[in-house]
């Protein structure tokens, strides 16, 4: 005679969960989308409305977006997405900022006419720039990484974006820790799903924050 079982069929490991954050590769908000989800499929969206889009879509089952910066205040795009969206915030992340200036390797010194950057990233560096580059034009991009692929086409042009940016886009290292505020500059970023998902309980990924980590000496 046949036997029902009553057990359950082995369950298959959940995939990794789609996650929306401004892009490309390299930005800030993907240092913290990995700090966040211990391992995830990465959606690189152009803007901070297109995260909002991802996630109010289902293309993406979370999207993160920074909110706050400690010396510059709230993040201009995302406030107005807040005002309207259905999305609720499940969670948080504070990374510490420190902005590089990088150039491309065909350019030539001192001759820069231009510095690109997310709106954040200029104004967190405003009085260095204006303290060593008087004058020179201001280009806003939807991000930083994006400000550093712009300048990798560009030999008049510069970036103000993360150090990592050097590595992914193939530029060279002008100056660092250029950020007015110095080792304070902080930036926080918040989770974002659709009102009915639950934020998984092994979110955030148990690693420590860059926060907790020692100052160098
Ligand atoms: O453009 C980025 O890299 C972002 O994630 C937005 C931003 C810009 C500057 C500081 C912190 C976050």
């Amino acid at each position: 005679m046949a036997t029902l079982s009553t057990s359950a069929a082995p369950s298959r490991p959940a995939a990794p969960p789609r996650v929306a954050f401004l892009g490309p590769l390299g930005t800030y908000s993907h240092q913290a989308t990995s700090e966040f989800f211990s391992e995830c499929d990465l959606a690189p969206q152009p803007r901070i409305a297109d995260v909002f889009v991802a996630v109010s879509t289902g293309e993406s089952a979370f999207g993160v977006v920074p909110i706050e910066n400690s010396s510059f205040g709230a993040v201009a795009e995302t406030m107005e997405q807040l005002r309207t969206t259905e999305l609720s915030v499940r969670g948080m992340a504070t990374l510490r900022i420190g902005h590089a200036l990088l150039a491309s390797k065909k350019a030539e010194k001192g001759k820069a006419k231009r510095v690109y950057s997310h709106e954040q990233g200029i104004g967190q560096c405003r009085n260095y720039l204006a303290e060593r580059y008087p004058g020179i034009d201001i280009v806003p991009v939807n991000s930083t990484a994006q400000a550093a692929r712009e300048a990798s086409d560009d030999v008049e042009g510069l970036a103000i974006c993360s150090l990592k940016c050097a590595e992914v886009y193939d530029l060279d290292i002008v100056d660092r820790d250029i950020q007015d505020a110095g080792a304070t500059n902080t930036t926080r970023f918040v989770v974002l799903a659709p009102s009915a998902v639950p934020l998984p309980l092994s979110y955030p990924a148990s690693r420590p924050s860059k926060l907790d980590e020692q100052p160098e000496q």
